[in-house]
């Protein structure tokens, strides 16, 4: 029996649910990532899915940013790696301005430089390179983790549900998966192991889930699904950093920075392995680092994020 389907304690998991319809267009390609030119270099998005911290997800900013910066590069080249910083908390309730500067044009990569900006201060300052397609002599990659296909595992969603369907759950826990599946995430995610996920179990910080854009994109703009993995790439990261702890009450958690690089052609609608581990916490600070497999076995990405975690203070005792 594999692990998904019947838990330590031997409550049933609920069936897979058949593979819904996916003729759909992705939300993030139609709404998210479509942003509207407003002068020379300069871009507005819309903002969506919002996560429970309230301000604005790290991978929208992100994706949108790379888009306006992808629209000033030919269509020879290709993203090949990004950095950026979040300098701001983004406001959900106002739209998010993109300002490109041509750093460089050069003869096999170009390098572009933008301000995402809310009222007239910056929140998230993003570099991206784009490179020439050139053949290497030098080739290799590490091996991709055996696991079991995403076909045999349960959705985000259906575990939330089960966990939801536990009589011992506490309140505050109970209202915040509800708020999860009230809000729907433009990103379909299948855990490898459940467990972790609804934090039944302290583990190494490492995990991994298969993850892809919810509806259909369509093969060939190798631009676009670019800025769909980098808005990806930012979901359930670095919440990695907490899962050899007990449960803690989170104060604050927030990207602070995060950095890309793109090595391989892939679709974003299709299933990716991510493979997420955190090599280091300290300082009120988190490492996270993460790779995007093809289910070939191709590596096409590789991800890198600190992020800020403040705990609540626990209560002091001796007062009690
Ligand atoms: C807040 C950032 C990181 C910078 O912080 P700081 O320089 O401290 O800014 P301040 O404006 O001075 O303070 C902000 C806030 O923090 C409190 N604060 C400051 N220092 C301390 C301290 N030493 N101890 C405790 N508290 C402190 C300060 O009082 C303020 O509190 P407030 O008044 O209540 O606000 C800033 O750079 C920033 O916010 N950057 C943006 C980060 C961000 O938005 N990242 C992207 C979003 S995160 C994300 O998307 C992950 C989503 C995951 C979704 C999923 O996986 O499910």
């Amino acid at each position: 029996m594999s692990e998904h389907e019947e838990k330590e304690d031997g409550d049933p998991l609920p069936e897979c649910p058949p593979m819904v319809s996916r003729d759909l267009k992705s939300i993030l390609v139609t709404s998210v990532l479509q942003l509207e030119e407003i002068d020379v270099g300069l871009y507005r998005g819309k903002n969506h899915w919002i996560p429970l911290s309230r301000r604005l997800f790290g991978g929208q900013i992100i994706g949108q940013a790379l888009v306006a910066a992808a629209k000033s590069v030919g269509d020879h080249l290709y993203a090949h790696s990004l950095h950026c910083y979040f300098v701001r908390a983004g406001d959900p309730d106002i739209p998010v301005l993109y300002n490109v500067d041509r750093v460089r044009d050069g003869r096999s990569f170009c390098v572009r430089s933008v301000k995402a900006i809310q009222r007239g201060e910056p929140i998230l300052v993003l570099q991206a390179s784009f490179h020439l397609d050139q053949p290497s002599p030098l080739m290799h990659q590490f091996s991709m983790p055996e696991v079991p296909p995403p076909e045999d595992l349960l959705s985000l969603e259906d575990l939330i549900r089960f966990v939801l369907g536990k009589p011992d759950l506490e309140q505050k826990v109970k209202q915040g998966f509800n708020k999860v599946l009230a809000n729907e995430v433009p990103i379909e995610v299948r855990p490898v192991n459940p467990l972790q996920f609804s934090r039944e179990v302290t583990t190494e910080p490492k995990r991994m889930f298969w993850v892809r854009a919810r509806g259909h994109i369509g093969e060939g703009n190798m631009k676009l699904h670019v800025c769909v993995a980098a808005y990806i790439s930012d979901y359930s990261f670095l919440g990695t950093t907490m899962m050899s702890y007990p449960a803690k009450r989170v104060k604050m958690m927030a990207s602070l920075d995060h950095a890309m690089w793109f090595h391989n052609t892939f679709r974003a609608d299709e299933w990716m392995l991510y493979e997420v581990d955190s090599p280091w916490a300290g300082g009120s600070r988190g490492l996270v680092q993460g790779r995007l497999w093809r289910r070939d076995g191709v590596l096409a990405a590789s991800c890198c994020q600190e992020g800020l975690i403040r705990l609540t203070a626990p209560k002091d005792r001796s007062k009690l």
